[in-house]
């Protein structure tokens, strides 16, 4: 009875894995499912198939550890942040596709709501750069598109959820309709110092109460699912956002302390403890967990292509085979040239707030070879969280002793080095990289007593490798001044 399943709903894939009260791994399963992209900056998925794809990865991951339903103590939640989903509370059927955390139709709303001067109470009450990325334009959006959904809304027939939400709804059989601070912390619904929903957001976005879920703490038994659903009645005991899940599985415990996870995104998180860091840097204050009822907080820069832009080459460019390809190609040449790549292909996140932002190749010349385009990629990785660090140095925040990685770009030898040598501040790779799934197992693991509290789960992390900075510091800062040269090429491209 002492093992824990914690279900990633990813952006690109549903996994599943089992982990004993040691933490380590003893099943897993992992399915990839379709992005849609409807129209040019839309980004859609299919309610029904986030499920069925979880689901199917729940039976097998318990298979692989040769376990029945019966010996979890509990699951843990983690999902895909933002994403929004509308589903009618009599059948559970959703009324839309999911609105993506990438998807950017709401952008002229929030051009709107700027220029009527709603930026700062929307920074002020949620911690949030008003934008796109998060849930309250997509759900207003829904609310006008889908016809009689405001009405039904108002008549409290609806409900509303980020991915945590719905898959909680299902598993519970429509029992339970509940959600964690963290991830309310990214609808740009809730307040963060009040760890409520705010009324004034609430009215400002057009956005019904009677849509919302019940806020619960990130760690403790808030139901459990069907007995149908895998064969036997399991707690489901621990909720976060993937990002928050992996701070925690990092073991991210102390104010100060940060990780970087590089995957399709880089999320920068740095705990902050029981303090509201405001961050005048345009970086993100959001909640990180709720454990008994006190918030832990954290500041947190949101890159939108990380791993993405070794997609991008190899299969918009044709430059690699796959992924791991790259770090031999850019390893071939010593430095990128003068090439720069600015990875804007879908604006720029933290600090730049750029929806007009495009991606952009610079300083080619008739020597640049692909190893200098591969080379200058993976810079562009770093650079992004260098220019994250920095405000968080600008904010006070840390300073930074070493930065925490995880993520399927951080197996990539060569772009932690550079990590550290752009960053001047050792990176860290831990043994255990299934960071974000393991943080779910531990939230669910602390809420049914299979830990004690963090100190325990804190000493489960160990360090696979180290990486110093190497870089001298002239060299660092010509390095991120032509990058940022590059980033002013980049800005405010598609505004017109
Ligand atoms: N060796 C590598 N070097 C650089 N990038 C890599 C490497 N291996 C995988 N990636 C990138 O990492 C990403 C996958 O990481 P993952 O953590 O699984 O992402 P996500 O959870 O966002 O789907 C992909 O974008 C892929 O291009
Ligand atoms: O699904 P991931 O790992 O790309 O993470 C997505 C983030 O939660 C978006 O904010």
């Amino acid at each position: 009875m002492s093992y824990l399943l914690a279900l990633d709903q990813g952006t690109t894939s549903s996994r599943a894995m089992v982990f004993d009260a040691d933490g380590r791994v003893q099943g897993v399963a992992q399915q990839a499912f379709a992005q849609h992209f409807p129209q040019p900056g839309w980004v859609e998925h299919d309610p029904q198939e986030i499920l069925a794809t979880q689901f199917d990865c729940a039976r097998v991951a318990l298979t692989d550890a040769g376990i029945t339903a019966a010996a979890l103590a509990g699951i843990g939640i983690t999902n895909q942040r933002e994403t929004t989903l509308l589903w009618e509370r009599a059948s559970g059927r959703a009324l839309a596709p999911a609105i993506v955390w990438q998807d950017r139709r709401t952008a002229a709303d929030c051009d709107r709501l700027r220029a009527a001067g709603h930026a700062e109470l929307i920074r002020a009450r949620t911690g949030l750069e008003l934008d796109a990325y998060f849930s309250a334009t997509k759900l207003a959006w829904l609310l006008d598109s889908v016809p009689g959904a405001r009405t039904r809304a108002e008549a409290g027939e609806l409900a509303f959820g980020t991915v945590d939400s719905w898959l909680v709804w299902h598993l519970s059989g429509g029992a339970l309709h509940v959600t964690d601070p963290g991830n309310a912390a990214r609808t740009m619904l809730f307040n963060i110092h009040s760890g409520d929903w705010d009324e004034d957001l609430l009215t400002l976005f057009g956005i019904p109460r009677a849509l919302l879920p019940r806020i619960v703490d990130s760690s403790g038994v808030c139901g459990e699912t069907c007995p149908d659903l895998f064969g036997a009645a399991v707690p489901i005991a621990g909720i976060a956002g993937d990002q928050q899940a992996a701070t925690f599985g990092q073991a991210c415990f102390a104010p100060g302390m940060a990780k970087n996870t590089y995957g399709t995104g880089c999320f920068l998180l740095m705990n902050t403890g029981a303090e509201v860091v405001r961050s005048d840097n345009r970086l993100l204050t959001t909640v990180g967990w709720r454990i008994a009822g006190q918030t832990s907080y954290a500041l947190e820069g949101s890159i939108f292509m990380g791993g993405a832009i070794v997609q991008w080459l190899r299969d918009g460019l044709g430059l690699i085979r796959c992924a791991h390809d790259i770090e031999a190609l850019a390893a071939s040449v010593p430095d990128s040239g003068g090439v720069v790549l600015v990875p804007a292909f879908t604006g720029l996140g933290a600090p730049y707030w750029d929806a007009y932002a495009r991606g952009t190749l610079l300083g080619l010349t008739r020597g640049s070879s692909r190893a200098h385009i591969a080379r200058a990629a993976l810079e562009a990785i770093a650079l992004q969280t260098v220019d994250l660090v920095a405000a968080m140095d600008r904010d006070g925040a840390g300073p930074l002793t070493e930065l925490r990685v995880d993520g399927g770009a951080a197996a990539n030898n060569l772009l932690m080095q550079m990590q550290a040598d752009l960053l001047g501040v050792p990176v860290v790779r831990p043994q255990m990289l299934e960071t974000t799934a393991l943080g779910a197992a531990y939230l669910a693991g602390l809420g049914v007593g299979v830990w004690s509290g963090p100190d325990e789960v804190a000493a489960h992390w160990a360090v696979e490798r180290r990486f110093d900075p190497m870089m001298q510091a002239d060299q660092r800062a010509a390095t991120l001044a032509l990058w940022h040269r590059g980033v002013e090429r980049a800005r405010g491209w598609a505004d017109a």
